[in-house]
């Protein structure tokens, strides 16, 4: 059993579900993610979702595009996010899941990113766009359990797609609350329990729903149905507000919603 299957055995036990916090790794600088990582372990936080910044990323909104404009202005590439994650699995302990798309990592080669995941402790990889039809191409270079692949389902996708997604996700299933690009919304989807009970006809793993969720309130809501709950564009515009603060206050801010959304788990 690897970390995130081990933590999902671990809070069904108590009844919780997951907080998974997307943060995009160097924004504002590789330092304050480093911190930011151990401040989301010592919070409470379950999982961390750690994204690769990119040029051109097709499903985020405004929040996440800025986020990853600051993290390449910054400089941080993939070999440093490895090193930071090499640097942090030594102080903490908490699942950490890498998310990119498919473009950064195959300039990378995709072989070489299962192996240094492998390395450094990664504990899952998410590439919203490779389609599970091609689970194999990342698959056929991994040693072992160690590193969970995570394919995505939306309330569009089809039976036949529920059912591959199942076969070829382990760890968990990545369920998009609503269509459209990532971003803090205030209202859930009315659809989102409809989907979530089509999906478990499919699927006895955990569920973590992301995309729109900002708030304690939304959150406890998909509890009810979920294992896990992402969110991501709510707390990076916390740290994007105080851009021009000392990096303590921001990870204070940073740490004191994530303490509210994990009350409400
Ligand atoms: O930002 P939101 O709306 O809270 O959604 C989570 C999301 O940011 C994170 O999981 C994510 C970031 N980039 C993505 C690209 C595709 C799918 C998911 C993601």
């Amino acid at each position: 059993m690897n970390r995130i299957e081990e933590k999902f055995k671990q809070l069904k036990k108590q009844e919780e579900t997951a907080l998974m916090p997307y943060i995009t790794a160097g924004d504002p600088t590789l330092g304050f993610t480093k911190k930011l990582i151990k401040e989301f372990e010592a919070s409470g936080v379950d999982m961390i979702e750690l994204g690769v910044p990119y040029s051109d990323p097709l499903a985020d909104g405004p929040t996440i595009q800025q986020a990853a404009q600051r993290a390449l202005s910054a400089g941080a590439d993939l070999e440093q996010i490895f090193g930071l994650i090499e640097e942090v699995r030594t102080e903490v302990e908490i699942p950490i899941i890498l998310m990119g798309y498919y473009n950064s990592f195959y300039k990378y080669s995709l072989q070489e990113v299962v192996s240094k995941a492998e390395e450094v402790g990664v504990d899952g990889l998410i590439i919203p766009d490779l389609p599970p039809e091609e689970a194999e191409e990342v698959e056929k270079f991994k040693n072992g359990d160690q590193l969970s692949s995570i394919f995505l389902l939306a309330p569009t996708s089809s039976e036949e797609r529920m059912e591959l997604v199942n076969q070829q996700s382990d760890g968990f299933i990545y369920c998009v609350s609503t269509l459209g690009v990532t971003g803090a919304r205030n209202k859930l989807s009315s659809q989102l329990q409809g989907f979530l009970a089509r999906v478990r006809q499919h699927s006895d793993q955990p569920l973590a729903v992301g995309f729109g969720i900002s708030a304690p309130k939304q959150a406890a809501q998909v509890a009810k149905y979920a294992e896990g709950v992402i969110v991501g564009s709510a707390i990076i515009d916390r740290i994007a507000e105080n851009l021009d603060q000392r990096e303590e206050v921001m990870l204070k801010e940073v740490s004191s919603l994530v303490k509210r959304l994990k009350k409400a788990l």
